[in-house]
This record gives C-alpha cells, sequence and structure tokens, in this order.
C-alpha cells in the first residue's frame, strides 16, 4: 500500500523539506495552508499530514495549535525536529543590491527569525505575509521585480531563485518542530532512531482557584515527571480563560499518567491525554 503525506507547501517549504527527510518517496501532497492539510487527514484523504508546530525563536505556530484544539483532534505519531537556515532569495534576472529591494515575502515565523537582518539591510522594504516560505519563493519567481523572499535551499532550487545572502537568520540554533498526524500511527515509518518519546497533555484549571497552576506542576513534580514546555493558550470562551498544554519527556504509561489524572481532576481540573509519540531530530 502506498502511504500518502501531506505538507504544507507548496514545494519548496520547510514541512516539505522535514518531510522528504523523514520519508521515503511515498506520495506527497502540497497543501496552501495548514488547516487545509490537517482537513485532509481528518477526512482520510490522505494518511499522514505533517504541520509545523514551534521555532526556537519564535515560538509555537499559534495555528497549528489552535486548530488541533478547537477544529481537528488528531492523534500525534511523531515528532520532527528539523534545523532552519534562513535565506534571502531574489529572481535570476535580479541585479540591483539590497537597496533595491522594495518587498520581502515570507511566512511570519521567517520574518520573525530575520526580524534584525531586515531591520539593518531591508529598513525600506515592505514585508508581506505569505502562507508559506514556498508561497513567498514561488511568488518572486513570477517575474523579474525586486520582490525578495526568505527561504530555504530547496525553495531557491525549486523556483529557479539566485541566494542573494545566506544565513539570514538572527539565531543560530534555529529549530523548528513539526508534527505529524495520522489517523493510523502503524503506518508511520520514518527513517532514523527517536531520540526520545513523549507526551502532550491538555488540561483546564477550575476557574478562580489559587494557586491551582501551582497544584497542576506538583503532580507532576512528586512523581518525578520532566516536563519540557509549558504553554497557555485562550479557551475562546471569554478573557483570563485559559488551557495549559504540557509536554512530558516520557511516554504515556498506566501508572503515573493516570495518577496524575486522578489527583488534577480530583481538584477540578479537566485533564485529557493529546498523543503519545516518538521524537526524531534530523540533519539536513
Ligand atoms: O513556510 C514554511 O516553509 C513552513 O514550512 C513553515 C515554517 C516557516 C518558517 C520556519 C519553519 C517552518
Amino acid at each position: 500500500m502506498t502511504v500518502s503525506i501531506g505538507y504544507l507547501g507548496p514545494k519548496g517549504t520547510f514541512t516539505k523539506l522535514a518531510v522528504d527527510t523523514a520519508f521515503n518517496g511515498e506520495n506527497k501532497q502540497s497543501f496552501d495552508t495548514i488547516p487545509e492539510c490537517i482537513d485532509a487527514v481528518e477526512e482520510e484523504k490522505i494518511d499522514i499530514g505533517v504541520v509545523p508546530l514551534e521555532n526556537a525563536i519564535e515560538g509555537t505556530v499559534q495555528l497549528t495549535v489552535d486548530y488541533l484544539i478547537h477544529q481537528v483532534r488528531l492523534p500525534v505519531a511523531a515528532e520532527i525536529v528539523v534545523p532552519i537556515q534562513q535565506h534571502l532569495l531574489v529572481h535570476p534576472e535580479f541585479t540591483g543590491g539590497l537597496i533595491d529591494i522594495r518587498e520581502v515575502h515570507s511566512h511570519s515565523h521567517a520574518i520573525a527569525q530575520c526580524h534584525q537582518y531586515i531591520h539593518q539591510h531591508l529598513p525600506d522594504a515592505s514585508i508581506r505575509y505569505t502562507t508559506s516560505t514556498g508561497k513567498a519563493a514561488e511568488i518572486a519567481g513570477e517575474k523579474n521585480t525586486p520582490i525578495a523572499a526568505i527561504g530555504n535551499r530547496l525553495a531557491a532550487s525549486e523556483y529557479g531563485l539566485r541566494i542573494m545572502k545566506e544565513n539570514i537568520h538572527d539565531y543560530p540554533n534555529n529549530h523548528t518542530r513539526f508534527l505529524v498526524l495520522t489517523k493510523n500511527k502503524d503506518i508511520v515509518k520514518i527513517k532514523h532512531t527517536s531520540i526520545l518519546d513523549k507526551t502532550t497533555v491538555l488540561i483546564t484549571l477550575p476557574s478562580d482557584k489559587a494557586g491551582a497552576l501551582h497544584q497542576v506542576l506538583s503532580a507532576f513534580a512528586w512523581r518525578k515527571m520532566n516536563l519540557s514546555k509549558i504553554e497557555s493558550r485562550p479557551m475562546k470562551t471569554g478573557l483570563g480563560h485559559y488551557f495549559f498544554i504540557i509536554d512530558v519527556n516520557q511516554p504515556y504509561d498506566d501508572v503515573l499518567f493516570p495518577g496524575v489524572k486522578g489527583e488534577l481532576e480530583a481538584l477540578g481540573c479537566n485533564v485529557t491525554i493529546l498523543g503519545t509519540y516518538p521524537v526524531y531530530q534530523m540533519n539536513i
């Protein structure tokens, strides 16, 4: 059986790079937006979806987290961590200098990863946000205009662009986490060895209870469960109402996690396990 894998496209995105690095030559399909890719997995038009989740410089990709919490809950089969290098890409016939560039197009995360560079070297260019870095590269390649895109080397080759300036991201240790979503975990075959297993838990606190978050954290702490991330997101039910999303650096088990859940539910919290999955660190 050929497994179909959807990703945030079009061609030349970081998500496509992550997919190419993690998977062999399955049938790969690009989607223009993150929700479209997630919906396609939900509607079983594709077997696996890969979407960006978090960047080391810019933080969470809110669209992914919110869509997965509020619209479509899909099991997470794996996390792929990929190093990110951002380059300034221009049409091959563009002969101007940095000073001549009028517009810089890219995904909001890519723009944010290069804020200092843009501020110092392209202060007069206007910023245009696109659904992905690949989309920005496609626009820059359409005709010879003073439009630059921020994206990767794959985008440069896919759209025939010239790399005008390499490595323009502001901080060197730039990595992005991608989620592998599927209803059937057995079909996910990643050609690397995982570095650890993680479990992601979604918790809502009882309203207006002093020390509730402290008690949530203690339930993990006294069990010596190591947390690697805690983030609050609005529940969208009113100001001051939040979910807490907690990553625990260990696989789900039948003792500790049910213990945490029982303890927190007794306090009036709501606890949902969003997924337990291996993490793969890629080198490209
Ligand atoms: O736009 C892309 O290429 C993506 O895959 C999303 C993204 C954007 C910036 C850094 C990492 C991933």
